[in-house]
């Protein structure tokens, strides 16, 4: 009798406290929405992902406990949780009281303070089931799907069946229904979806893509990346990690990020679009190469890259390109581009200022072309620092996602040895660019003809050019291949070596919101706000 009697005192403490703890729940503004004061437990409105009432009665009766108090009335916040490294989850945390009528107008303020916030509420979403692992169909299902259903997201699912199945059925859907789309694959399942995305503008406001200066219309759908394929370059430069859970956060929270996106040109012939990386030569070789071993799933890159890597070949041709004067950024700089990036606004201010002025109009662009000939091991064009978890700050650390320009990189012929030491630092922390036979340009757009090709178009032929077959004809002894490379776009092959490029500055968004800086320092935050609690 006498433990019951202390148990019951207890319990009245505990409520005490708790309903206390409740008061001191205070309602803040707009920006920050629940304080938990005592415990500095603080949620911004626009890191809530739901709000739900919480049966807690139910909860405690099936435990058995408490089965001798009032009646309690309790909602749940779900709210993301900043974890390292760019990794998001979703948290809860739950709060009660015994008033109902408090507890509903509670429910009822926050729900409609997230109806306030711009989110998605329709997604049409794309599954490539045979990505990277395969595991895409998995994925979307046990770790996206339940996130989507909790923040009240309606969706409407295709599992593709074919290559350019998502592409093809871009152009028939109603996209006006949809508040964005979402891609479940890696980054060519990406580029099929913004070629279907960027052409159905294009094709609705009779923009002709075959035009290479037809000014192109912005995409204002936004694009989510779930990654499920084999680099998930343009997933892990845009939000910092590979991981589909904090994805999905991205998706669910509304975020937006402008990307560049360069057209490639062939003879007054539309090739493709490409966001992340253009690369010929030691790039388009690996893809080539790699394409014949689909089945080795994710690992088919190292083995065609160590492939490549022994063959050494090098391509001779001529570039020629504008340099991106209007942005106030160097591919050599020692700041990346982070979330709220100013140079990217600052792009983007130009980019406005220019459409007032000109409207849809082509500006004529009179600016100077520099030309470089010579032998490489690779070029790679590059729009964003293409970042990945195989090189975790890229090929251009310093590239930037909206800037109206693309980082160019000339690898000119060297020994395997320099090679490899290039190579080496696109995964550790030392400069890339620090080489006598790399240098690296920022361009706005630039043209490449292989040697191969010049000689074809010229009148001179060369006969004996056919008897070396595949090497040099100067030097029989080197590593020059007469025969052409083909471009790396985006993980697709290009059919044509000659190509002519210019980037569009933030032609269509992602739901994403660029790298997060300072994240240690939220984070450590954050520990500390849960160590209170
Ligand atoms: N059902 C399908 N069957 C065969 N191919 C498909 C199907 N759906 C999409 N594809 C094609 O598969 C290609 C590769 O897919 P995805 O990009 O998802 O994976 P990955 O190549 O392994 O990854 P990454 O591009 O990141 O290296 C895409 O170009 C896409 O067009
Ligand atoms: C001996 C050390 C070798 C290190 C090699 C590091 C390789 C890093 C690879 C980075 C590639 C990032 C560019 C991304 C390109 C994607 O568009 C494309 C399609 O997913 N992926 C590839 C591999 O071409
Ligand atoms: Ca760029």
């Amino acid at each position: 009798r006498v433990s019951a009697l202390v148990l019951r005192r207890l319990s009245a403490i505990l409520m005490w406290i708790l309903s206390n703890a409740w008061f001191e729940i205070l309602y803040r503004d707009r920006e920050s929405v629940l304080a938990w004061e005592q415990g500095l437990c603080f949620v911004p409105t626009s890191e809530i992902i739901a709000v739900e009432e919480t049966d807690l009665n139910k909860k405690q009766r099936n435990s058995g406990k408490w089965q001798k108090m009032a009646k309690l009335h309790a909602f749940t916040v779900y709210y993301v949780k900043k974890a390292q490294n760019h990794r998001w989850r979703c948290s809860d945390v739950t709060f009660w009281c015994v008033d109902e009528q408090l507890c509903n107008q509670w429910i009822q303020a926050l729900k409609e303070l997230l109806e306030l916030q711009t989110r998605p509420k329709q997604l049409l979403v794309y599954i490539n089931p045979y990505g990277g692992k395969r595991q895409g169909k998995r994925i979307y299902e046990q770790k996206v799907a339940p996130l989507f259903s909790l923040a009240s997201i309606s969706t409407d699912v295709f599992v593709t069946e074919r290559a350019n199945h998502a592409k093809d059925n871009l152009f028939e859907v109603n996209i006006n229904k949809y508040d964005g789309v979402v891609c479940v694959g890696g980054d060519g399942m990406f580029s099929e979806v913004m070629h279907g995305l960027i052409g159905r503008m294009q094709k609705d406001s009779g923009i002709d893509q075959n035009n290479p200066k037809a000014p192109l219309v912005q995409c204002n759908i936004r694009i989510g990346i779930i990654p499920a394929g084999s680099t998930d370059c343009v997933c892990y430069s845009t939000v910092g990690i590979s991981d589909p859970v904090t994805s999905a956060l991205h998706i669910i929270l509304g975020d937006s990020q402008p990307l560049d996106v360069s057209s490639v040109h062939h003879n007054n012939t539309f090739l493709k679009y490409t966001v992340s990386l253009l690369g010929y030569g030691f790039y388009g070789d690996v893809l080539k190469d790699s394409e014949k071993k689909r089945w080795m799933g994710p690992m088919r890159y190292d083995y065609s890259g160590f492939k490549t890597f022994l063959s050494h070949h090098c391509y001779e041709g001529t570039i020629s390109f504008q340099p991106a004067k209007h942005t106030l950024g160097s591919p050599r700089d020692k700041d990346s581009c982070r979330t709220g990036c100013h140079i990217c606004r600052q792009s983007e201010q130009q980019l406005a200022e220019q459409r007032k002025k000109c409207g849809l109009k082509h500006e004529e662009d009179e600016e100077e072309w520099k030309v470089i000939k010579g032998k490489f091991l690779a070029i790679n064009a590059v729009n964003m620092s293409c970042a990945c978890p195989r090189s975790p700050k890229g090929l251009s650390p310093a590239a930037h996602l909206a800037d109206g320009s693309a980082d160019l990189i000339l690898v000119r012929k060297c020994s395997r040895f320099d090679f490899l030491r290039y190579l080496v630092r696109h995964t550790n922390q030392d400069d890339q660019f620090d080489f006598s036979f790399v240098d690296v340009y920022r361009v706005k757009s630039f043209q490449f003809t292989s040697k191969l090709l010049e000689d074809n178009e010229s009148d001179v032929t060369d006969i004996g050019k056919k008897h070396f077959g595949q090497f040099c004809r100067d030097h029989p002894a080197c590593c020059c291949n007469i025969a052409n490379s083909t471009w790396n776009c985006d993980g697709e092959t290009l059919d044509s070596s000659a190509i002519e490029v210019r980037v569009h500055c933030q032609l269509m968004k992602l739901f994403a919101r660029g790298i997060e800086e300072n994240h240690k320092e939220a984070v450590s935050n954050q520990s500390r706000v849960e160590q209170l609690l």
